[in-house]
């Protein structure tokens, strides 16, 4: 380890010196919404009412949510960061998300799962995502053959193939607004509708995003939480910082880090520009990625998140030993804190964002506030965060291959091992 260096921090006087930056990046982020392009700061707005189904739908025993993406990630991050990691084994409700092709993942959860007793929600804005019509396509002729219901199937999305369906076999459908973008959703129908139906309070999340929204509105940067992570984002990464490093220090956000990866980096991703998103679990990841962080290359920013009070908490006693009567989560926090100081002294830039507790309205604000940071981020990078045209290509050719074209043409590949 090398000696202590402190951080090339962020001075008073360099933050009033991207005074122009952050200025231009709030009006145009405000223009945006006025031209209504920004559908996830008005979708906050809806009454809540609309996106509750019928108590016949409550009846189901298990909840299965098929989609890719932006339409199925906030879903499971709020699932689990209110419910838990081990939420099924605690609900009687058992719920699962199905977001690959891989077969096995398909095939477990119908391994558990009884069709009939199961509320089937397909997510997808397009409505031509391949993965999730391969998944439906297969669970529908098998709901089918075991006599499933029309309420076994919730439709969420705004066209293409799946709406269609949806209309043809007469199955509850959901619109998602057309500026309402994947990746920034789960606050609009796509997340509300089948969270409300899992046990969780769709109203105290969107109060707390409400609220949270009137702070992102500040024209002052000292006040307005997402300008100021996004302006700390980009100050690093103009000064190199090329990884954004997420690491809450509670396991009911790790979920929290994989819906940020796909904000962060599909957002952000373009033009040769960006700042690669990683996901980090306290205190688990001191014991694997730490060392990397302190002692590795200088091109990381971390984001701690922290949660005053546990849920749940337990006293350590064992006589004579430095833990005893501690709590567990005195032991987590006090490790935060030791990494993020000994972050500090090794001159790696780190911000903590500090929760009194984790519940639906604290999960709420923080979601809101990553959805305005990326805005204003995207802004100041001069990106258009809310489009993935690079996504595209590998699509076609994957319909290319699936329609034959192109078969036995050997992609020449630099390496391949065969195991
Ligand atoms: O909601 P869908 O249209 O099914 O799209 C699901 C996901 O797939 C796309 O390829 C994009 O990469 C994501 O931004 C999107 O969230």
């Amino acid at each position: 380890m090398k000696e202590k260096i402190g951080i090339e921090g962020i001075s008073l006087e360099d933050i009033e010196g991207m005074r122009n930056i952050v200025d231009t990046a709030y009006r145009r982020t405000m223009e945006r919404y006025d031209k209504g392009e920004l559908g996830f700061m008005e979708v906050i707005q809806k009454d809540c009412e609309c996106y509750r189904l019928s108590d016949r739908y409550k009846e189901f025993k298990y909840i299965l949510v098929v989609g890719m993406g932006g339409s199925i990630l906030g879903t499971q991050m709020v699932y689990e960061g209110v419910k838990g990691v081990y939420a099924n084994e605690l609900n009687s409700k058992k719920v699962f998300f199905l977001d690959n092709s891989d077969p096995e993942l398909l095939y477990s959860i119908l391994k558990i799962v009884a069709l009939r007793e199961t509320l089937v929600f397909v997510v997808s804005k397009s409505g031509n995502t391949v993965e999730t019509l391969a998944n439906f396509f297969i669970l529908r002729e098998k709901m089918k053959k075991e006599g499933c219901r029309e309420d076994n199937v919730v439709i969420i999305s705004s066209g293409g193939l799946l709406k269609e369906i949806g209309k043809r076999e007469n199955y509850k459908i959901f619109e998602i607004p057309e500026n309402v973008v994947g990746r920034f959703s789960v606050l609009s129908s796509v997340g509300l509708v089948p969270l409300s139906c899992m046990g969780v309070d769709i109203g105290k999340l969107i109060s707390g995003a409400r609220d949270m929204d009137k702070l992102c509105r500040r024209e002052d940067v000292f006040n307005n939480p997402a300008l100021m992570n996004a302006l700390i984002h980009y100050m690093f990464l103009n000064r190199g910082k090329s990884i954004s490093v997420i690491m809450p220090y509670i396991e009911r956000l790790y979920r929290f880090d994989l819906w940020y990866r796909q904000l962060w980096a599909e957002s952000l991703g373009k033009d040769g520009k960006g700042q690669t998103p990683v996901a980090a679990l306290g205190a688990k990841d001191q014991h694997s990625q730490l060392q990397l962080y302190l002692d590795g290359p200088k091109d990381k920013i971390i984001t701690f998140i922290k949660v005053r009070k546990f849920k749940e908490d337990f006293t350590i006693r064992y006589k004579g030993h430095y833990l005893d009567g501690c709590n567990l989560s005195q032991l987590i926090n006090f490790q935060q804190l030791g990494t993020e100081r000994v972050l500090t002294s090794m001159g790696v830039p780190n911000i903590s964002i500090v929760l009194e507790d984790l519940d639906e309205y604290t999960l709420g604000k923080l979601i809101y506030m990553y959805e305005m940071t990326t805005a204003f981020m995207g802004e100041m990078m001069e990106v258009n965060a809310f489009n993935q045209p690079a996504v595209e290509e590998g699509k076609k050719i994957t319909r290319e291959l699936l329609e034959g074209k192109g078969k036995g043409e050997e992609v020449v590949k630099d390496y391949i091992i065969k195991i």
